[in-house]
């Protein structure tokens, strides 16, 4: 674990020494997960493309929210338990698939679900080899289901974004999609059709459980301190362009709403670690620091959120604090969900840090927007937040924990 004070230093590092994909591929057991991927196509396509065209595709996106909710979130007026991570986690695979492939993608249950199921199984698997010393590996590997299933997720893959890369190709519509940036990308080997529809998956691995936590951590959040419901309905409504408010805002516009998701991820961080490098040969530190070869560093980005030097009174949730630092004069670059600085790395920081957190803040603007619009929400009586569930590095939103929910009656 580094401080802080080295960021700088190791951001400007060789991408060979200080190794960002090396921690995937140990962390997941790459080698027989195939997770973590040297090709850098998608990065690539996720900060070029898709944040070129982030806003121009937001209203497919709030249809689609529109949409995975009618099918999803229970529709009940009167009080229903929620399974929130379950919901949400639905809704967000869905929203994910309409920005990769279209319509035609989000309404593909079967590739809805694999692209839901694909990180999970990565996950099982790596824990199930990491109990094997590494010469037993390739032996123990014939034996663990999940690698035999991630197996089964490619072909899944396959099956769906194939023939949407086909047609693409004889179209001459071009669609506003990661699928077609993706295959208009592609250099050498990154061009064979198979490779991007697998990559697609890796895409899905690093946005749709990451997405999904941050709504869910905000639900419950909002159970639990009831007084900001209204003072977010209050700015959508005022963002709103449709009367009957079920067309969603301009999602730019919802400074309140981005505070209290800064603030959630404060406190509720999806990560406890960030900027997780392997350094692959001794490398000297300005200050004269070696950090000897094979090491893997990280950043306490969790205790970073806490500390007392960075956020006034830090153990207090309040939804409002970096709205009132940015009315207060606070440049954006510290006060946004998407900043990424010393005092705020939820999204990782330097040449990795997520180039895909500006669509990820407009697609949980736009989930949160919807919900807050159309149901009440709340904690059966006697319920209180729910406790994280924390596995390595991960501090993921209790997965089996619900809340109550009912349709607003529309008038
Ligand atoms: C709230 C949601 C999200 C969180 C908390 C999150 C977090 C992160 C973090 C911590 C990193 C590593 C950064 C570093 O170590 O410096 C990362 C990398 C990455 N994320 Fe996200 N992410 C989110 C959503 C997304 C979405 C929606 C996409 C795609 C559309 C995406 C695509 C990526 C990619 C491609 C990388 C690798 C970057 C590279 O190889 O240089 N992420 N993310």
């Amino acid at each position: 674990m580094l401080p802080v004070r080295y960021l700088e230093d190791l951001k400007t590092a060789p991408i060979q020494d200080v190794d960002f994909v090396g921690t995937f591929i140990e962390m997941f057991e790459g080698k027989y997960t195939t997770f973590g991927s040297r090709s850098t196509l998608h990065p690539r396509v996720v900060r070029t493309s898709l944040n070129a065209n982030v806003e121009k595709i937001m209203p497919d996106i709030h249809a689609e929210v529109r949409d995975a909710f009618e099918a999803i979130w229970p529709d009940s007026e009167d009080w229903t338990a929620v399974p929130v991570v379950d919901c949400i986690t639905r809704i967000v695979a869905r929203v994910s698939g309409r920005m990769f492939g279209g319509p035609e993608l989000s309404r593909n249950d079967e590739w809805v679900m694999t692209s839901i199921r694909f990180a999970l199984n990565g996950f099982a698997a790596a824990q199930k080899l990491k109990l094997w010393p590494e010469v037993l590996k390739p032996f123990a590997a014939p034996f663990i289901s999940e690698l035999k299933a991630i197996r089964e997720d490619y072909r899944s893959a396959e099956k769906a974004a194939l023939p949407i890369l086909e047609q693409r190709k004889t179209s001459n519509k071009k669609a506003n999609d990661l699928l077609t940036w993706m295959a208009e990308n592609a250099r050498g080997e990154e061009a064979e059709l198979k490779f991007v529809s697998h990559i697609l998956l890796k895409v899905s691995f690093a946005a749709i459980h990451t997405s999904a936590a941050a709504p869910c951590q905000l639900i419950f959040d909002l159970c639990q301190y009831s007084q900001y419901v209204d003072v977010l309905r209050d700015e959508i409504r005022k963002n709103t362009t449709i009367e009957d408010h079920q067309t969603l805002p301009k999602v730019g516009n919802l400074i309140k709403l981005d505070s209290i998701m800064k603030e959630s991820q404060r406190i509720n961080p999806l990560l406890l670690i960030t900027f997780e490098r392997i350094i692959t040969r001794d490398y000297a530190l300005k200050d004269g620091l070696v950090i000897p070869a094979h090491t893997t560093i990280g950043m306490p980005t969790q205790a970073i959120n806490m500390d007392p030097e960075h956020y006034y009174e830090p153990d207090k949730f309040d939804g409002l604090r970096f709205y009132n630092l940015k009315v207060a004069g606070t440049s954006a670059s510290k006060t946004d969900y998407v900043a990424s600085n010393g005092a705020s790395l939820n999204f990782g920081y330097g040449r990795h840090a997520c180039p895909g957190r500006w669509f990820a803040a407009n697609e949980i603007k736009s989930i949160m927007a919807y919900l807050l619009l159309n149901y009440d929400i709340k904690f059966a009586d006697g319920q209180s937040r729910p406790e994280n569930l924390q596995v390595e590095t991960q501090n993921l939103p209790n997965p089996t924990a619900t809340v109550l929910s009912r349709r607003i009656r529309r008038s």
